[in-house]
């Protein structure tokens, strides 16, 4: 199983500036318990963006695409294309690989994605970067509850897609 977890704002931003501009603790813990013990596949620019003492993420293994062949990182698995990240993933233990970032690499492996978990942020941000657009096969598997978060007072709901 192929996931692709992001979190966007109502335009559907996911990033601005090589950052999220808005700081939701509820989504993080949200995102450390859904990849938690599983291979996670991200673009460069997403390993930069990491907060230096979280990268590498822990407990899971972190495959960094790069088209730098000299690219190197401590506790990152460095792959050259989104083919090679799906052949790392796939010759791990865990039968499922979460893909975390960013826009090229959500783009790239779109087609190969079973299950999309997106939290929607009730706030209206400028921004650079995009979130994937989905399409009518993609349905939610149940109702998302919108939720208020008690640290930044942001609204915010997680929500899971499958391609129908
Ligand atoms: N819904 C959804 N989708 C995504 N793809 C991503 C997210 N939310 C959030 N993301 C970030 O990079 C942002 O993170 C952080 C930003 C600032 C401080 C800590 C963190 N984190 C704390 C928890 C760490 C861990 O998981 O151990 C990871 C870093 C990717």
């Amino acid at each position: 199983m192929l996931g692709m977890i992001w979190a966007q704002t109502r335009g559907g931003v996911i990033g601005a500036g090589g950052t999220m501009p808005w700081h939701l603790p509820e989504d993080l813990a949200h995102f450390k318990a859904v990849t938690a013990g599983h291979p996670v596949i991200m673009g460069r620019a997403t390993w930069d963006s990491l907060p230096p003492r979280f990268r590498p993420l822990p407990g899971r293994r972190n495959i960094v695409v790069t088209r730098d062949l000299g690219w190197w990182a401590d506790g990152a698995t460095a792959v050259h294309s989104t083919s090679e990240a799906l052949v790392q993933a796939r010759s791990s233990a865990s039968p499922e690989a979460w893909v975390t970032g960013g826009a090229q690499i959500y783009s790239a492996l779109l087609p190969h994605a079973d299950l999309c978990a997106v939290t929607d942020i009730d706030v209206d941000v400028a921004g650079d970067t995009l979130a994937p657009l989905l399409d009518a096969q993609w349905v939610d598997v149940a109702p998302a509850e919108w939720q208020v978060s008690a640290r930044s007072g942001l609204r915010y709901r997680f929500r899971t897609l499958r391609r129908q």
